[in-house]
């Protein structure tokens, strides 16, 4: 029995159509585990799925930034991101910061299909594999 992950999906308009293909692709295994969201994309893969998905705000609303946040709390273990390489976003600075956070703490991040199917198919899903909790010296906190 697997540990459920929490795992947070996101992505941007152009590439929604492509994460939901990817999530229905993947629905037995995402099943197992607890699936969260910005909030359009995460309203629109439970519609699709049938899956539940916790929402939050939508990613120029905030979004970006809550789950940011749920990073640094540690309640995020990976991320399923599809951002737009060809479109600028009114609150790129957020999506910048929500991507370096990930890199902060070590959250296995996929920003593209491939990579999407290497973390899925991973040990890292399986109960066996803990990540290393990241932690900063007292000069950095
Ligand atoms: O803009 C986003 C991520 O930066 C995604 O937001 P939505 O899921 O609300 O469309």
């Amino acid at each position: 029995m697997n540990i459920r992950k929490n795992i947070a999906l996101i992505a941007h308009d152009n590439k929604k159509e492509d994460l939901i293909n990817w999530v229905k692709e993947n629905k037995d295994k995402l099943s197992e585990h607890f699936l969260c969201g910005t909030g359009t994309t995460a309203k629109r893969i439970s519609e699709s799925t049938g899956l539940e998905v916790r929402g939050f705000r939508s990613g120029p609303l905030g979004g970006d930034q809550q789950i940011g946040s749920r990073i640094v709390e540690g309640d995020i273990d990976m991320m399923i991101f599809f951002w737009d390489p060809l479109e600028a976003q009114p609150h790129d600075p957020d999506v910048k910061a929500l991507l370096r956070i990930a890199v902060l703490y070590d959250i296995p991040v996929a920003n593209n299909k491939s990579s999407a199917d290497y973390i899925i198919s991973s040990p890292i899903m399986s109960s066996k594999y803990e990540r290393e909790i990241v932690n900063f010296s007292k000069s950095q906190k």
